[in-house]
């Protein structure tokens, strides 16, 4: 048989990404085991029930003082615990009281994940059960903190980091991960972490923070996600002359050095988990995002998070405002400052359902959205000199410098901030904005909160508590002249976790922007009465697991519909299925 996943050359594996490779899907001789000759080396397998002390230091299957009696007696464990057995709800008591004494936020971040490598399903418990409280937390904005200090607070790896050290050994590597069966990765190169920049391999928080969201937020099992860092070195000179930095100590590969790696990846993961496993890239920088997801996304299951979630979130949440503000898509002038991989992904996803709904070709609708990037207006005298993604955002006008100067020009009635830079959205802009329009819709979608362009309580108090505001990171109530305003979060993981969950269900090969929409129209469904009542765009995190299951059945639905779903026959209620796939963190009985 003509082996396509490696050959064993004295001892060593070599990938074999020549044309000839195809596509594994599990049904191969994955591990080369079957085909090898007797002087070729196999790794020996084993596979044992966990029990006694490895069964206390197992994060997947502990239960710590929750293993009753009966459990103690079958499975070792006598001794090995004091004797008092407690409930799972008492545990999850007392790690909050435990979490909630920590002032600082980092040691949260610490806390959650030293639990999550000790107890997973009492992790997924409580940031399940205290999803507002905790999502801060492991995610934006303390999850950016914990990647730029990744080095100091490191303890256990909690992902695979694949260097280029490990140039053709990918395979290897993806098989000395534990869990043989994976549904989800997500995957960053650590050039464009949050609005922080390049953290190199420390980016590694990003994929475990948002992988803990597909479990806890869209429900799909935590073994079947795999966190990957894709290390080609960094050009922060701080992390490079950082003593505690986890990285290739190298400035950053690029070109064919940094494709070839990249590429080895990607086929690895098809040979290695079938065509089904959904990679997320998350937090590339713009010069490499574009070009990976136009080259992956024809071959594989890719969908990047920063163009293609945020655009659904941010869709979902204009969709939704205009129930306070009037007007349909077509009736508004959007202006975003940032015209990168947020900016320009939702810029297009808002002119391609302006078109789908006023049937205006594409390009005209594109002229209803302006972009605003470091050196100015976006306009065709630019043209030129701008990169891909920017040319379908040259509309004629003339020059204009700055983000006021634009404000002034466009009128916008929907002002996008999507630069990564904090507190751009100056007094002057968001008066100017306000006086625009008597509600003028206002998001500060950059991360962590230190890089918002603006705050809520500046939102609000620049415009006179007339605009509605979102923002990606988190903001308190505001109280105004005696009226308490909710800030929305527009962030990408209202879309991400329900939206590879439909993905997931339904047997998805290849991610559509039809997709991104039905994940969008079915989030913007979900905003109440009483939210709006309050200023809201979005529904509550608290309710997020039936959000996703929603956005799941949305997009499950469609994937039916475009034929890409494999998972036949298509179940009847995918709402209900949606909702039974999910992942439960209640305790399971052992025998
Ligand atoms: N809320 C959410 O769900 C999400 C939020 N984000 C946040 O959005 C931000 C941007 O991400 P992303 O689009 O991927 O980043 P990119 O690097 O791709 O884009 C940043 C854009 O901002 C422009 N820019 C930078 N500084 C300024 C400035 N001072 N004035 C005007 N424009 C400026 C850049 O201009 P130029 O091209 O000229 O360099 C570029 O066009 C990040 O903070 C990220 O955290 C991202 C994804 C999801
Ligand atoms: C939320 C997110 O994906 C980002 O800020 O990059
Ligand atoms: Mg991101």
């Amino acid at each position: 048989m003509e082996s396509t996943m490696k050959e064993m050359r004295g001892g060593e594996s070599v990938l074999d990404l020549s044309p000839r490779a195809t596509v594994g899907g599990g049904v191969e001789d994955v591990y080369g085991e079957d085909c090898a000759t007797e002087d070729q080396l196999v790794t020996p397998w084993t596979y044992s029930v966990a029990s006694g002390y490895s069964l206390l230091r197992d994060p997947h299957h502990n239960k710590g003082l929750a293993f009753t009696e009966k459990e103690r007696d079958s499975h070792y464990l006598r001794g090995l615990l004091p004797p008092a057995v407690i409930s799972q709800q008492l545990q999850e008591k007392k790690s909050m009281n435990n979490i909630r004494k920590y002032q600082v936020p980092l040691q949260k971040y610490m806390s959650m994940m030293e639990l999550q490598e000790r107890n997973e399903r009492l992790f997924y418990k409580l940031l399940i059960d205290n999803v507002e409280e905790l999502l801060p937390i492991v995610y934006t904005p303390t999850v950016g903190e914990a990647c730029q200090k990744y080095g100091s607070i490191f303890r256990r790896p909690q992902g695979l980091y694949i260097s280029l050290k490990e140039k053709g050994k990918v395979l290897d590597v993806l098989k000395n991960w534990p869990e043989r069966s994976i549904q989800v990765i997500v995957v960053t190169d650590g050039e464009r972490i949050l609005g922080l920049g390049d953290l190199g391999c420390q980016g590694m928080g990003i994929p475990v923070g948002k992988l803990a969201l597909y479990t806890a937020l869209g429900g799909v099992r935590p073994s079947a996600c795999l966190p990957v860092s894709i290390d080609v070195g960094t050009n922060n000179e701080k992390l490079l002359k950082d003593e505690f930095y986890i990285g290739l100590r190298q400035r950053r590969a690029t070109g064919q050095e940094y494709a070839d790696l990249l590429h080895e990846f990607m086929c690895a993961v098809k040979q290695n988990y079938g065509e089904k496993v959904l990679i997320q890239f998350e937090d590339f920088a713009n010069h490499n995002a574009f070009t990976l997801l136009a080259k992956y996304g024809t071959s594989h299951l890719v969908f990047n998070d920063d163009i293609q979630g945020t655009a659904s979130v941010v869709l979902a949440g204009i969709v939704a405002a205009f129930k306070l503000i009037g007007g349909t898509l077509a009736d508004h002038r959007f202006l975003f400052l940032g015209a990168g991989e947020a900016g320009t992904g939702i810029a297009e996803l808002i002119a391609l359902e302006m078109s789908k709904q006023t049937k205006i070709p594409l390009e005209e609708t594109r002229k209803k959205i302006w972009l605003v990037d470091s050196k100015g207006l976006i306009v065709s005298s630019r043209k030129d000199s701008l990169q891909h993604f920017k040319k379908p955002w040259a509309h004629d006008h003339e020059p204009v410098k700055d983000l006021l100067g634009a404000v002034k020009a466009i009128k916008p009635t929907v002002l996008i901030g999507s630069s990564g830079v904090g507190r751009t959205f100056t007094k002057e802009i968001i008066e100017t904005v306000a006086s625009l329009n008597e509600k003028p819709l206002i998001m500060a979608l950059s991360n962590p909160t230190s890089q918002s362009e603006c705050t809520a309580e500046e939102a609000y108090t620049w415009s006179q508590g007339r605009a509605i505001f979102a923002s990606g990171s988190p903001f308190d109530p505001f109280e105004y002249n005696g009226k308490v305003f909710v800030p929305g979060q527009a962030n990408n993981a209202y879309i991400f976790p329900g939206f590879g969950l439909g993905l997931v269900i339904s047997g998805a090969i290849r991610v559509h922007d039809d997709m991104l929409l039905a994940a969008s129209e079915a989030l913007a469904k979900q905003v109440s009465d009483e939210n709006y009542d309050k200023g809201l765009i979005y529904p509550p995190f608290s309710n997020i697991r039936k959000i996703s299951a929603n956005i799941a059945a949305n997009v499950a639905a469609k994937a039916y519909e475009l034929g890409v779903a494999t998972r036949l026959p298509r179940p009847a209620d995918l709402m209900k299925y949606a909702e039974s796939c999910m992942y439960s963190p209640i305790y399971r009985s052992y025998r």
